[in-house]
């Protein structure tokens, strides 16, 4: 079996670039021990907080935050935070090369019911600014919490994922991950429809439609309401992800944050020969205006992903 500090060893990346990485790994370990304890604990609820988009903050993601800061302080290659959780971004003491970006706890609706969350992760150069377009990534990934911990990660040659053993080390379990090109299963918030834009009515219509739409197969649909584990099915079996730009969420430029949500998920996707756009325009392309800028997320199969692309162009 290769542990992480092995295979980022062998990568094309520096060790301290590889040593940020191992810090979110670390973290991530350490999340998932709190939350495993969360409910014994009493660790559940809101802290009566509201984060810079308006969100109410439960004690998780607070903690989570905090888990990840305190990694992240630890390690002097990491100069900058950016987290969902934070309304500013965190200069460190330390001068190191690079910036982090995080969602530390993603898919908090999930939370008091034990199914799967997450934490994302994207890694810059720090002297690039705060507002890099997804194309300036180094490395991304995620770490899920689910029925195993896995850590997914691209240092930009691949995607490889990771399992946590039993004595807290990061174990390879798949190599150059391919997601599938075809799928037949499509993931979006359903209760949205009156929502939606004619592209995303029109390519779900067909979805609904089966064999007799303009697909021609039957289609599944799956919203766990966790990005993490959604992104993650489709990245080992295959699908498409949909957080379109509806009429609720136009004024805010969408649901999903770009530098801590879309673009490491875009950058896992396209190296895993998957692709990941707005509906009119390649996420990593994108110059943020924020660093908490929302962007639409359509993301995926590429078949798919070109389907709602050409419902797009349409219009
Ligand atoms: O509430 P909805 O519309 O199902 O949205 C779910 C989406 O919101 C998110 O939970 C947002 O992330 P956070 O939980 O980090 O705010 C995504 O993980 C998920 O895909
Ligand atoms: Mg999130
Ligand atoms: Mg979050």
């Amino acid at each position: 079996m290769t542990e992480l500090a092995q295979w980022l060893s062998q990568q094309p990346v520096d060790s301290e670039l590889g040593s940020v990485i191992a810090s979110m790994a670390a973290a991530g370990a350490e999340i998932v021990d709190m939350l495993e304890q969360a409910p014994i604990e009493g660790l559940v609820g809101l802290v009566g907080s509201v984060n810079v988009q308006g969100e109410e903050q439960k004690q998780l993601d607070v903690i989570s935050n905090d888990i990840v800061l305190k990694h992240l302080r630890q390690n002097p290659a990491v100069s900058i935070l950016v987290s969902e959780e934070l309304d500013e971004a965190v200069h460190m003491e330390n001068q190191g090369a690079y910036m982090v970006a995080t969602d530390p706890l993603d898919g908090s609706s999930n939370l008091d019911v034990n199914v799967t969350v997450g934490t994302i992760f994207s890694v810059l150069r720090a002297n690039g600014g705060l507002t890099q377009p997804g194309t300036a990534q180094l490395a991304a990934g995620y770490i899920a919490y689910g029925p195993a911990t896995t850590l997914v990660v691209t240092v930009g040659s691949g995607v490889a994922v990771f399992t946590l053993d039993k004595n807290g080390a990061f174990q390879m379990t798949h190599e150059n991950v391919r997601v599938p090109e075809a799928s037949a299963e499509y993931a979006i918030n359903t209760a949205r429809e009156r929502f939606w834009d004619a592209a995303t009515k029109g390519y779900v219509a067909e979805n609904v439609a089966g064999e007799s739409g303009a697909a021609g197969k039957r289609y599944n649909m799956r919203w766990i309401g966790s990005m993490v584990a959604d992104v993650h099915r489709i990245l080992m079996r295959g699908g498409i992800f949909l957080y379109p730009l509806d009429s609720e969420t136009a004024s805010k430029g969408g649901r999903l944050r770009l530098l801590y949500e879309a673009n490491p998920m875009a950058m896992v996707m396209e190296q895993a020969g998957a692709a990941a756009i707005t509906g009119r325009e390649r996420i990593l392309d994108i110059v943020p205006s924020g660093i908490h800028q929302r962007v639409p997320v359509i993301l995926g199969s590429s078949e798919e992903v070109r389907r709602v692309e050409a419902w797009y162009a349409k219009g």
